[in-house]
């Protein structure tokens, strides 16, 4: 029951800065709220359903908390069409990130043979397992009741999942770059975020996300949700695409492929060229290859020692690193030129065009990854 008018519980949340990021769900709304619509009667259903009330919250209230990205999907129409999209098969076992109170679990229950679901919000779990046992589906349902991103995956079929937005870049790599072979995993993400991901090369918004999950992974729109169909609301609308892991992926160093879309998507627009003539780079570049194993630059740093030794006061060293660093970008630039790409911009080339210009700096022992860090997957930025 609400307490206080959707305007006076905005108040309130603004008073406390704890308040801020959450809202009071009734233990029993998950089965009540319904999108409709009419905008005005989803309102004052929003408004029966939530409120903030500190004894309510104490007693039998459930904080939905924005920092969890605690946003629950209520239209029945648009949890069918998902599941319907998701190709999903009686034979599967699903695995779906974020069940929350289970208005997903409980469609892909009845369309599975079986349910992962890895839910962090004990809360939500306790809800969930209440909601499944009274439908009958106890035993087509394993949850993890873990960080998805501290888990490691059981073997599934396929991933369903109205995931919490915060965590879509380190998901998304952690599925895509993952050691668990899948069919697809169709998630309902930030709609900015998918717009990104569906990228392609040439297009003007071709961005590191894009082709960092698009090497080794397709990825197709399903469809558009409103925020509106949420309970609450996010600030953003949202898309559900599907990714679909390819068969044969490129045989390349992931970590090395990393660093060089970093590289390349770092400065939007700049020619090849201009990116790799900076100083900064170049003398970044110089310091990652000189360590590598076969790197014809250890044989300039060898060079270099020996002048160093003859000089006292220190200057020869100055005039060593220049010199090591203006034939290196001499190396650098030569390759792009050579093979076409000077003048290219990254965000027009293929995957096949950057996996090819990858290989040549590293045959002629340019390297990106820094082999003293730990290895790390990041899609963008
Ligand atoms: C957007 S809600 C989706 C809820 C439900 N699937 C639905 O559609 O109504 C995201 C859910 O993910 C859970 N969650 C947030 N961060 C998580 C994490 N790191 N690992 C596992 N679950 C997480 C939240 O507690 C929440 O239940």
């Amino acid at each position: 029951m609400l307490v206080g008018s959707k305007n006076q519980t905005l108040a309130k949340l603004n008073s406390t800065r704890s308040y801020l990021s959450c809202l009071v769900l009734r233990r029993d709304s998950h089965s009540q709220v319904r999108a409709n619509p009419d905008d005005d009667r989803r309102r004052r259903g929003y408004e029966r359903n939530f409120g903030i009330d500190g004894k309510k919250k104490e007693h039998d209230g459930l904080f939905l908390c924005k920092s969890k990205g605690q946003h629950l999907l209520t239209n029945t129409r648009i949890l069918d069409a998902i599941v319907r999209s998701s190709d999903v098969r009686p034979t599967d076992t699903v695995l779906e990130i974020g069940p929350g109170t289970g208005n997903l679990t409980m469609k892909l229950l009845e369309a599975s043979h079986s349910v992962v679901a890895v839910e962090l919000d004990k809360r939500m779990v306790e809800i969930l397992r209440k909601r499944v046992s009274d439908h009958g589906f106890a035993d087509k349902l394993t949850i993890i009741e873990k960080d998805v991103l501290k888990t490691d995956f059981p073997q599934f079929d396929l991933v369903v999942a109205n995931i919490p937005y915060n965590i879509s870049s380190p998901l998304v790599a952690k599925l895509v770059y993952g050691s668990n072979t899948f069919r697809s995993a169709t998630l309902l993400l930030q709609k900015e975020f998918s717009r990104r991901l569906l990228a392609n090369p040439g297009d003007s918004d071709f961005n590191r996300l894009a082709v960092n999950v698009k090497l080794v992974a397709d990825v197709r729109f399903v469809m558009d949700v409103s925020k509106r169909e949420f309970v609450p609301p996010p600030k953003v609308d949202s898309s559900v695409v599907m990714i679909t892991p390819k068969e044969v992926k490129p045989d390349v160093n992931v970590q090395e492929w990393l660093a060089f879309t970093r590289t390349c998507f770092g400065k939007k627009n700049k020619t090849l060229g201009s990116m790799f003539r900076q100083k900064k780079k170049v003398m970044e570049l110089l310091s990652l290859s000189a360590g590598r194993n076969g790197s014809n630059v250890g044989v300039m740093n060898q060079t270099c020692g020996d002048f160093e030794s003859d000089d006292e006061d220190g200057r020869g060293k100055v005039l060593c690193l220049d010199t090591d660093a203006s034939m290196f970008k001499e190396r650098v630039i030569g390759i792009l030129r050579t093979n076409g790409f000077e003048e290219k911009r990254p965000s027009k080339l293929s995957h096949g065009e950057l996996l090819h210009l990858l290989s040549l700096f590293n045959q002629a022992g340019i390297f990106f990854h820094d082999v003293t860090s730990s290895p790390i997957i990041d899609l963008h930025e």
